[in-house]
């Protein structure tokens, strides 16, 4: 929307403040002697898609594992979506988990379930939905992630790696969520099924107006679908910003991350 100035020349609105639905303040990991995270902080806002990356080992997945309630950090605090989750009730953490999704970097689906049920399975278990509106908004969820109809009946181990991915991204679908986490989604897969992938996020980012927390290693998802990234490093974030940030960043490993072939690679294909 532009506002008219009293001369009439248009006057573009300062952009709308940002809304930090993650909050992440003074993080501390640490398992025995080995200090994973000491003093992170990070901020992700609505609507965002933000990339995590960082050496192997550097925490990307324990920072995930530690918003989503799977990792009881040491000490810090997390807020998503408002709610303190490392000090809220049992039932705040019930009601605020519903707000988000997770695809494990395994996809994670029940191989004893079709990839119906396993869709079907937080509906049934978390919302208690009845058995015909579930079965139809699995199908919708299945649908959406990108597979076929006849993929409704099979069984995980029946599926390609690519397509597990979507059905565990269904899944995450689920309930609808406002967030949705990602490790390494596009891990495994073959080129031409990675950048599917990375154009179903984008429009399903752009459709469901989701907020979309990514841990990835893939230089050409994080080129196509990331409005930001932000480096993992020494223990904490050491970076934020877009792809062009983060080339001006002095950090050896982010130099040599985003100023290798590959990344240069990256670049130049998109
Ligand atoms: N439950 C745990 N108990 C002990 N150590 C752990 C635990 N979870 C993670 N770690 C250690 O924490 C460190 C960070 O692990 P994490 O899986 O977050 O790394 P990452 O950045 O995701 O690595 P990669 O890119 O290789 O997947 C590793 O050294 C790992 O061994």
């Amino acid at each position: 929307m532009r506002a008219e100035r009293p001369g009439g020349a248009a006057r573009a609105e300062p952009p709308a403040p940002r809304e930090a639905i993650i909050e992440v303040r003074g993080l501390v990991n640490r398992f025995g002697s080995q200090v994973v995270h000491n003093g992170l902080d990070l901020d992700v806002y609505r609507g965002e898609v933000l990339g995590i990356v960082g050496g192997s080992g550097s925490g990307k997945s324990v920072l995930m594992r530690s918003i989503v309630g799977l990792n009881r950090p040491t000490a810090g605090s997390i807020k998503v979506l408002g709610v303190d989750v490392l000090n809220a009730t049992e039932p705040e953490i019930e009601a605020v988990s519903r707000r988000w999704g997770v695809l494990f970097q395994h996809a994670a689906l029940f191989s004893s379930l079709t990839v119906q049920q396993n869709v079907e399975a937080p509906l049934r278990e978390v919302m208690h939905v009845v058995a015909p509106l579930r079965k139809a908004l699995a199908r919708l969820k299945i649908s959406m992630a990108g597979l076929p109809p006849d993929a409704c009946g099979k069984y995980p181990s029946e599926l390609s790696g690519g397509m597990q991915k979507r059905a565990g991204l269904a899944r995450a679908l689920a309930l609808d969520p406002a967030i949705v986490f990602l490790d390494e989604p596009t891990a495994g897969l073959d080129p031409i099924g990675a950048d599917a992938f990375d154009q179903l996020i984008r429009e399903l980012r752009g459709s469901l107006g989701l907020t979309v927390f990514m841990v990835t290693h893939d230089l050409d998802t994080l080129h196509a679908v990331c409005d930001r990234i932000a480096v993992l490093a020494h223990r904490k974030v050491i970076a934020t910003g877009t792809m062009a940030d983060m080339l001006k960043v002095r950090d050896p490993w982010v130099q040599e991350y985003f100023h290798g072939p590959r990344a240069r690679a990256a670049m130049a294909d998109g």
